[in-house]
C-alpha cells in the first residue's frame, strides 16, 4: 500500500515547471496550513467519477470537460461561475439530446490556477521579470512585486477552489441544473446567431419530450439534479502533495483537490515527481499527449500510472494539432489497443493548434479546432475505437480570443474582448458550435456502428 509521500521524498525527486520561492519558511508555513485542511472533494465521489470514466472507455458514454484555461481569484463571483457552468450545461445537453449519448460533466475548474509556460521570463519595452504563471504562483501584472513567487497563493488557491465548488455543488443539486430549465439557461444571451437559434429549437423539443414523459408518469426527480465533477492539472507538486489524504473507507490514498487530475505534456516524464506522486492516488487520471508522443511513451506511462488496469482510471488526452492528428494518433491508439488496455480517447483541438495573430495576440482559429476534432473522430472510426470526448478551452462569456466561428471574428476583432489571463478560449457561441457539431458526429458514428451507445440512464443527462 502507498504512502503520503513526505516533503523530502518530493523534493528528491526530478521536478520541472515548479515556483522558485524566495523564502523557504514561508513554503513551509503554507505547506503546514495547506495539511490540515479539509478535503475539497471526497474519495467516494472519485470512485464515481471513475466509474463513469470507465462508461467512457467503453463506448457507453462521452466525456465533456472544459472550463478556463486559467482561473483566476479575481474571477470568482457568483456571475462567474454560474456563466461557466450554463455554457458546459448547454454543451451537454446538446450532446445529450442530439446524439442520445450519456455526456460525463468535468469542469476546468476548482484548481485550474497554474500553468506551466515556455519561458521562465516575459520582456517587454527591454524591462524583463519572471513569466506570470498562474494566480497560485504570481500576479498578472507585469510588475517586479507582482511576479514574485508566493506560497501563500497556495492557499488562496485552496480557498478560490472551495468557494467555487461549493456554489457548483448547490447550483448542480439545488435545482439551477433542472432540465426543465433548459431554456432559461440561454435566457441571459442574445439569440444573434444561428447557433442560439438552433439551441433555442432544441431546448423546445426538449421541453415536449420531458412533459411527455412526465405525462408518461416517468418519476421527474431524475431530472433536477445532476453530476458535475471538477478537475485540473496537478501541476502544483507542493499543493497536491499537501491534499493527498488516506481515506478511511479503503485506507487508499486520493488526492483531494479535485475529483479528476491531469498530468500535462511538459510534466508527464516517466522517472519525474509528477508522475510519481499521481501514481499513488487513486483518482481518475487524465494524461495529455501531444504530437511527439510515441506509441511506446504512450504505453509506459499507462503502464506506470495504472499498473493494475482499473477500469476509468487512465483518460488519455490528445492533443495533436489539426494537421498532425490524422498522422500521429492512429498508431499510438493501436498500440495502445493491442496492449489489451481500455483507457477513454478525448480529443484537446486546443493545445496543438495555438498560434500568434499578425496583430499580437495568442490565438486559435475555430475551424483548426474543428478540423482537429474531426480528425480525432475520423481515426477512431477507421479504428473501431470509441472517441470518448473531448477537452476544451472555453468560458461563457462573449469573449474574443479565438478567431472563427459563427460570428467570424477575425484578428481585429481580438482587441475587443480579449480577457484570458493566458490561452484563448472559446466563447460562448463557439462552444456551442462545437457541440452541435460533436453531437453530429456522434449521431453519424451511432447510425453506422448500430448503436455503440447501450442503455441510455436519466441520471446520465
Ligand atoms: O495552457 C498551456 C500552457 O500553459 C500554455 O500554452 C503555455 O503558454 P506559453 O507558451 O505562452 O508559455
Ligand atoms: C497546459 C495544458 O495543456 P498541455 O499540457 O496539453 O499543454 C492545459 O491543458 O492547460
Amino acid at each position: 500500500m502507498s504512502s503520503i509521500m513526505s516533503r523530502e521524498e518530493l523534493r528528491a525527486l526530478p521536478q520541472v515547471q515548479q515556483p522558485s520561492y524566495p523564502d523557504p519558511a514561508a513554503l513551509e508555513s503554507a505547506i503546514d496550513t495547506m495539511e490540515k485542511l479539509p478535503p475539497l472533494v471526497f474519495a467516494g465521489e472519485c470512485d464515481d467519477l471513475r466509474q463513469k470514466l470507465a462508461d467512457v472507455a467503453d463506448g457507453r458514454a462521452f466525456l465533456l470537460q472544459g472550463g478556463d484555461c486559467a482561473e483566476s481569484f479575481e474571477a470568482v463571483t457568483a456571475d462567474n461561475i454560474k456563466a461557466k457552468l450554463l455554457v458546459q450545461l448547454s454543451m451537454a445537453v446538446v450532446m445529450t439530446y442530439a446524439a442520445q449519448v450519456p455526456v460525463v460533466k468535468v469542469g476546468r475548474i476548482a484548481g485550474q490556477y497554474a500553468k506551466p509556460r515556455s519561458n521562465g521570463n516575459e520582456t517587454r519595452d527591454g524591462v524583463t521579470y519572471p513569466s506570470y504563471r498562474g494566480d497560485a504562483i504570481n500576479g498578472f501584472d507585469f510588475s517586479e512585486a507582482s511576479r514574485v513567487h508566493d506560497p501563500q497563493r497556495l492557499v488562496r488557491m485552496y480557498n478560490a477552489s472551495a468557494a467555487t465548488l461549493n456554489l457548483v455543488r448547490a447550483f448542480v443539486k439545488g435545482g439551477f441544473a433542472d432540465l426543465r430549465g433548459v431554456h432559461t439557461w440561454n435566457r441571459d444571451f442574445v439569440g444573434n446567431s444561428s447557433v442560439e437559434t438552433e439551441y433555442e429549437e432544441l431546448a423546445s423539443e426538449i421541453d415536449r419530450a420531458l412533459a411527455f414523459m412526465v405525462a408518461c408518469g416517468v418519476d421527474d426527480r431524475a431530472l433536477s439534479t445532476i453530476d458535475f465533477y471538477a478537475s485540473h492539472e496537478a501541476l502544483l507538486l507542493e499543493y497536491e502533495r499537501a491534499l493527498t489524504r488516506v481515506d478511511s473507507r479503503s485506507q487508499k490514498l486520493y488526492g483531494v483537490s479535485g475529483h479528476m487530475l491531469w498530468i500535462g505534456e511538459r510534466t508527464r516524464q516517466l522517472d519525474g515527481a509528477h508522475v510519481e506522486l499521481l501514481r499513488r492516488v487513486q483518482n481518475p487520471l487524465g494524461i495529455k499527449l501531444g504530437p511527439t508522443t510515441s506509441p511506446a511513451d504512450a504505453l509506459a506511462l499507462a503502464d506506470r500510472l495504472d499498473p493494475d488496469r482499473i477500469p476509468g482510471r487512465i483518460t488519455f488526452i490528445t492533443r495533436m494539432g489539426a494537421s498532425k492528428v490524422r498522422d500521429v494518433l492512429p498508431a499510438i491508439v493501436e498500440a495502445v489497443e493491442a496492449s489489451g488496455r481500455k483507457v477513454a480517447w478525448v480529443c484537446d483541438p486546443m493545445h496543438g493548434n495555438t498560434f500568434e495573430s499578425t496583430n499580437g495576440y495568442k490565438t486559435r482559429a475555430f475551424a483548426d479546432v474543428v478540423e482537429e476534432v474531426h480528425g480525432f473522430f475520423d481515426v477512431h472510426d477507421a479504428l473501431g475505437t470509441w472517441p470518448g470526448g473531448v477537452h476544451v478551452e472555453l468560458t461563457g462569456d462573449d469573449v474574443t480570443e479565438c478567431v472563427g466561428g459563427v460570428h467570424q471574428l477575425s484578428e481585429e476583432d481580438l482587441g475587443s474582448r480579449y480577457e484570458t489571463v493566458c490561452d484563448p478560449r472559446l466563447n460562448r457561441n463557439q462552444s456551442l458550435e462545437l457541440a452541435f457539431m460533436v453531437a453530429a458526429r456522434l449521431r453519424a458514428g451511432r447510425a453506422r456502428h448500430d448503436n455503440p451507445v447501450q442503455a441510455f440512464h436519466a441520471r446520465d443527462l
